[in-house]
């Protein structure tokens, strides 16, 4: 038995072939390793290639026909790069989502667990979205996924696809064993940067801190990419009965991801301050320009259609990108 993981050579998609390989589902990886990373895919079935590449698509059906169902992570993921880059964020993350649907469709591979994000809710007045909050996305990034899961949606009602979309949030830590981890060495996120300053021995600066939580840093609903990947095992698994073939279901359902909590900044120094020790250092600052205060996700569905909650804690997600971070040295030089 297989999958088909687009984008299975990033942080996410190589981690969700990790948790199927530990279940004995071999991940077939289709990776264009634009920002993939080529030690990802050592030891996998794996194809480079285009997920608009029809020829290719066909050619991995033919030679996978015990495929069970396609992960599709394959994406551009950074916010300030779409704002930048609007186009090149819809060609990649719409149209070659559209390209593909029409590939497998036309391989008959029926089931899809579409990577999406919750970003692209509008958050209630207490910072928490659900499956049922209003869509409001805000900058190209998740209006691309927005407008991708739209189209999918119709695809399922014309033609018979079954789509199930996991919506999440910020994914942080690595594969507990190491396996793989974040690509980028000069990531800008939260953790990222505090990991920076720890290693540095300068202060971590927490940019934003009037916002109106509950201490004045803004919230996100950190959450480790092992758990993530657990919930597309999850959904792979359940798959027939969250969207039974043939039936009245639509053939599209949408799932969140998420803690249920969601952790300030301050609070993610303190998480990290239990890890490495109290001398860690952070101090004020203003916040980055497009800041948001931010949202987190109630999982209620993930837990009554998948049977998923996270398992980690933050300090765990944190131990494991602290280690990763020095393998990825270890393997750089
Ligand atoms: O050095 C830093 C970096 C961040 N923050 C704060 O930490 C919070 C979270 O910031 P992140 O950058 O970790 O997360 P964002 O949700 O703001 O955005 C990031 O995560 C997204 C994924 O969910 C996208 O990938 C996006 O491009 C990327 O910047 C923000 O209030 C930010 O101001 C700091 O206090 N200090």
């Amino acid at each position: 038995m297989k999958v088909l993981i687009t984008g299975g050579a990033g942080f996410i998609g190589s981690t969700i072939a990790s948790v199927f390989a530990e279940h004995g589902v071999t991940p077939v990886v289709l990776d264009s390793l634009v920002t993939g990373r080529p030690e990802f895919t050592e030891g996998k079935i794996f194809y480079r290639g285009d997920i608009g590449d029809g020829d290719l698509v066909d050619a991995i059906f033919r030679e996978h026909p015990d495929i069970i169902a396609t992960v599709h992570c394959a994406a551009l993921i950074v916010v300030p790069d779409s704002m930048r880059d609007p186009q090149r964020y819809y060609r990649v993350n719409l149209t070659k989502t559209l390209d593909l649907a029409g590939h497998l469709i036309r391989n008959g591979a029926d089931r899809m667990i579409f990577a999406s994000t919750a970003g692209m809710y509008r958050p209630e007045p207490d910072l928490s979205v659900s499956e049922t909050s209003a869509l409001d996305p805000q900058n190209p990034y998740t209006r691309s996924k927005m407008m991708a899961e739209l189209l999918l949606g119709d695809l399922c009602r014309a033609h018979g696809l079954r789509v199930i979309s996991l919506r999440y949030l910020n994914p942080i830590g690595a594969d507990p064993r190491l396996r793989s981890g974040l690509q980028s060495s000069k990531p800008t996120h939260a953790l990222g940067k505090m990991i920076e300053s720890y290693e540095l021995g300068v202060p971590f600066k927490i940019t934003g801190v009037d916002w109106e939580t509950r201490d004045g840093t803004a919230v996100r609903d950190y959450i480790h990419v092992w758990d993530i990947a657990r919930a597309f095992h999850e959904a792979a698994t359940r798959f027939d009965t969250v969207v039974p073939p043939l039936s009245d279901h639509p053939g599209y359902e949408v799932i969140n991801l998420g803690t249920g909590g969601g952790t300030t900044v301050r609070e993610l120094v303190t998480a990290f301050r239990e890890v490495v020790g109290d001398a860690f250092r952070a101090e004020d600052a203003p916040a980055r320009p497009g800041d948001v205060v931010g949202a987190f996700v109630r999982p209620d569905k993930a837990w009554d259609l998948l049977r998923w909650k996270p398992e980690y804690t933050i300090e765990d997600a944190i131990r494991h990108s602290l280690e990763w971070a020095e393998r990825r040295r270890a393997l750089a030089t």
